[in-house]
């Protein structure tokens, strides 16, 4: 699927030649578990192949962001975007085809299926969305080659390192080109060397592909990768 980008740029009503369009975008999320409120009126953007971190301090509500600008969740009150399409008023089914199309994930703990190789993992995002089977291995071990983990594509997940395993998630996460990827600690289980290791692999192969990146951490020298960073205090942004 192409991002409808016209349509995009008319409705995030952005600012002209040279700025490349909001992708995704929510404005006046508020969100509660319970009675507790989590998030007091957020308003956030992340513009085509643009990297953004959202900080803050443990149960600042930096996940529960994540997950609303997924569509995993949906806003108390508020609205969220995706390529100008109101994601928030979407029925599941077609939230979820916009996640699998659109968007790619890596988590702390990479979430590979544990029973598959690293490349069976790494297509399966092509496989889901209907794309034939050699294109997509080729393609998928395109990716793990661009991260350095070709070498290992055929082990399964319990016989390759943290380090070569979170690569794997973020070949994943990056295979179909999403237009963003949304990163919860992704290296949050990994030493710092294998992790930075892992945040510049993030970052250049999402740049190549011009996929944006929202990544949440609690780590200034994760956010110091990305180019922006929204911090989160109290259900609101401060500055940072
Ligand atoms: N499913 C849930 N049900 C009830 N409360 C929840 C739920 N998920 C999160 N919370 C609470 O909401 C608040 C924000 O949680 P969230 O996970 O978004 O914060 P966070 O900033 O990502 O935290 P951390 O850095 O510890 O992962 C916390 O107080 C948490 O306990």
């Amino acid at each position: 699927m192409t991002a409808p980008t016209r349509r995009a740029d008319r409705r995030t009503g952005t600012t002209g030649p040279g700025t490349p369009p909001a992708i995704l975008r929510a404005s006046g999320l508020h969100h509660s578990y319970g009675a507790t409120p989590v998030l007091r009126g957020i308003d956030f953007q992340v513009r085509e192949g643009e990297t953004v971190s959202i900080m803050g301090q443990s149960g600042s509500g930096k996940s529960t962001l994540l997950h609303l600008l997924a569509g995993l969740l949906l806003p108390e009150s508020g609205a969220v975007y995706l390529d100008g399409v109101r994601l928030d008023q979407l029925p599941e089914r077609r939230r979820a085809e916009l996640r699998l199309r659109r968007m790619g994930f890596v988590f702390q703990f990479g979430d590979l299926v544990p029973e598959l190789s690293l490349v069976e993992n790494v297509e399966l995002p092509l496989r889901v969305t209907g794309h034939r089977r050699r294109p997509s291995r080729r393609r998928a071990m395109e990716m793990l080659d661009r991260l350095g983990v070709a070498g290992v594509a055929q082990q399964r997940v319990s016989e390759v390192s943290g380090g070569q395993a979170q690569r794997a998630a973020v070949a994943r996460a990056l295979v179909h080109e999403p237009a963003v990827v949304l990163a919860d600690e992704p290296t949050g289980s990994l030493d710092t060397t294998t992790g930075e290791l892992v945040l510049e692999a993030l970052m250049s192969a999402a740049q190549e592909q011009n996929s944006a990146v929202v990544l949440v951490t609690h780590e200034l020298s994760v956010a110091a990768w990305s180019q922006r960073t929204v911090m989160l205090r109290d259900g609101r942004e401060v500055q940072a």
